[in-house]
């Protein structure tokens, strides 16, 4: 009987070792499959953030909030647990966000991937470890540490982060949310874009929640706010809000000199037409900037934030004239007036929203509101103009 039972076992050995190693390579298949498609099982999530404990909270945007985590394998990561406004469906929010973790540049946070969990949708991000650039820039005593040449490496990581969203991804995404604090710093100064795309995931977006107080940001490209006319030249205006805001170390949105001048750009441009535009630069910068590269890095601010988006340049060219340790460049002609992405009261998307015919949405009082206007991030085409009203991609008119 024993006999008979060990031939047996024998017999059955090879089978249970091959089913248990096809189990086994049935779960890497899985696991690598996962990977793939940048799937984070809600469990790995949780134990990376114990839970999202509140100790692990990083902050609270727009779209809602941020936690740090750690993965097993030691990766850090922040993970951003999207607001339940977003209407669009688990089909369609994994599919835009694997499109979007592909997007992979030195100088845009990188999206590794993303997690839908009932009603919990989630994205994972690489960690970035120091400061954004609004928190360095305007609300620290560590301005000093950006010192001129770490200013002008951000200036010119920035421009190659968008040039890169713009024309080298395998789509054209314009960002719409450019400013110093979707701006995130690593430890070595590389600047990185973050929060791009968000549109694709909020395509419903007149419906996001924003809990903040809203205020006049002051990046947003006079043709966008005023007639929602959308091109990759709002995001050039924006930066060269940020390439102003860099050099002197003032938010455009709330400047406040004792000076005849509406805004930070209205300032520059002024300064900039009777030869003293070096007198926008921050006075802590005096010992180590390169004047004559400050001074062109007022000139390219100029241009991109240039009332009339024809006569901005593109990000390759700005890319390009970064480069250039010497030559002449155009003369930027008068600033647009910038907007703010907040409006008074919801009105039809892609209305005018907070800037009048005369311009001066800096002097208005922006009111705090529920709603995010239609301005996140979009995936585009570079020739498209008008918006679409879903707010998520720009339509040819
Ligand atoms: N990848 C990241 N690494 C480190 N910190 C991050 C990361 N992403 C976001 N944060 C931090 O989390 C906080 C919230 O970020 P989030 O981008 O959601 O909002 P925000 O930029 O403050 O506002 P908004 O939604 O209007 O852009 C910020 O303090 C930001 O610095």
């Amino acid at each position: 009987m024993n006999k008979s039972l060990n031939f047996l076992q024998n017999l059955i050995k090879p089978f249970k070792l091959r089913s248990s190693k096809e189990g086994q390579n049935e779960e890497d298949l899985e696991k690598i499959a996962q990977q793939e498609q940048k799937l984070f099982p809600f469990e790995t999530l949780v134990a990376a953030t114990k839970d999202f404990h509140p100790t692990h909270k990083l902050g609270e945007g727009g779209f809602g909030p941020v936690f740090k985590g750690k993965l097993e394998d030691g990766r850090e990561i922040a993970v951003k647990k999207l607001s339940h406004s977003s209407n669009q469906g688990k089909k369609e929010f994994m599919n835009e966000a694997k499109l979007l973790a592909r997007v992979q540049h030195r100088n845009v946070v990188n999206l590794l991937g993303y997690c839908v969990h009932g009603v919990e949708k989630l994205l994972v991000y690489e960690y970035v470890s120091n400061e954004s650039l609004d928190k360095l820039l305007f609300k620290s005593n560590r301005r000093e540490e950006l010192d001129w040449k770490r200013r002008y490496d951000i200036i010119v990581g920035i421009a190659r982060g968008l040039l890169y969203l713009h024309e080298d991804s395998h789509n054209c995404i314009i960002h719409r949310d450019i400013k110093a604090s979707n701006i995130l710093l690593d430890d070595k100064w590389v600047p990185k874009i973050a929060d791009f795309g968000m549109a694709r995931l909020f395509p419903e977006d007149q419906t996001h929640v924003n809990t903040r107080v809203a205020g006049t940001n002051g990046y947003m490209a006079p043709e966008y706010v005023m007639h929602g006319h959308l091109s990759v030249k709002a995001d050039v205006f924006s930066f060269g809000v940020l390439v102003l805001e860099l050099i002197s170390s003032q938010r455009n949105s709330s400047f406040n000199l004792q000076v005849d001048a509406q805004n930070l750009i209205d300032w520059a441009y002024k300064l900039y037409k009777k030869d003293r535009s070096l007198e926008i630069m921050d006075p802590t910068l005096a010992s180590s900037a390169a004047t004559d590269q400050v001074k062109m890095c007022i000139q390219i601010g100029l241009l991109c934030t240039q009332g009339d988006p024809q006569l901005r340049p593109v990000m390759r060219r700005v890319v390009v004239m970064l480069s250039k340790k010497h030559g002449t460049l155009e003369e930027p002609t008068r600033p647009g007036v910038p907007g703010s992405r907040y409006r008074r009261s919801r009105r039809p998307p892609g209305l005018s929203t907070t800037s009048g015919p005369s311009g001066d949405s800096e002097s208005q009082t922006f009111e705090s509101t529920s709603h995010r206007t239609n301005t996140t991030s979009a995936t585009a085409s570079t020739s498209s103009p008008a918006l679409d009203p879903r707010g998520k991609r720009p339509m040819l008119s």
